[in-house]
């Protein structure tokens, strides 16, 4: 799971794997947890998206099934960057073929962007080698985080 700082990861992933919101320090370096969805468990790196923590996500591209990328749809300022750094990511031979889940988050934020908005945005219709959603969601209610893993899991097992 990337995605720019401040995008709502970590919101996100301990919404998944406790079922509350609670307070999460930026930046840190990286989590990992295992987040049990129905029937499956799934390891789930959270790595941070400051600049500095940009340069490592090549890290974790080993071996990975699965990528999120979470977006800040109130960010208009940043979402150009955005776009850079899912471009960039995605310019890599290792991830060639793996579904992409885009949390389009903090849906609770009136005037936030809409789907179609970052599909735009992010130029997602040039993408054609990854199965890819487009899901919004608020990691707060945690509204659209089951549709998007239930789609994810799927894809997965297909
Ligand atoms: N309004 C609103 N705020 C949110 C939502 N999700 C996360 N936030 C807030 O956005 C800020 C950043 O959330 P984080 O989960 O720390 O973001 P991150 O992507 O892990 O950021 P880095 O670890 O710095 O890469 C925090 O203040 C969160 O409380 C949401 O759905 N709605
Ligand atoms: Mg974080």
């Amino acid at each position: 799971m990337v995605g720019l700082d401040a995008a709502g990861k970590t919101t996100i992933l301990y919404k998944l794997e406790i079922g509350e919101s609670i307070y999460t320090p930026p930046k840190l370096a990286f989590g990992v947890e295992k987040v049990e969805f129905k029937d499956f468990v799934i390891t789930m790196w959270d790595v941070g998206g400051s600049q500095n923590m940009r340069r490592i996500w090549r890290h974790y591209y080993q071996n990975t099934q699965g990528i999120i990328f979470v977006v800040d749809c109130n960010d208009r300022d940043r979402i150009g960057e955005a776009r850079e750094e899912l471009a960039r990511m995605l310019n890599e031979d290792e991830l060639n073929d793996i579904p992409l889940l885009i949390f389009a988050n903090k849906q609770d934020i009136p005037n936030a962007m809409t789907a179609a908005e970052i599909t735009d945005k992010l130029n997602l219709n040039s993408i054609c080698n990854h199965e890819l959603l487009v899901q919004p969601c608020c990691a707060y209610t945690g509204d659209g985080l089951n549709e998007g893993m239930d789609w994810l899991t799927k894809t997965l097992t297909k």
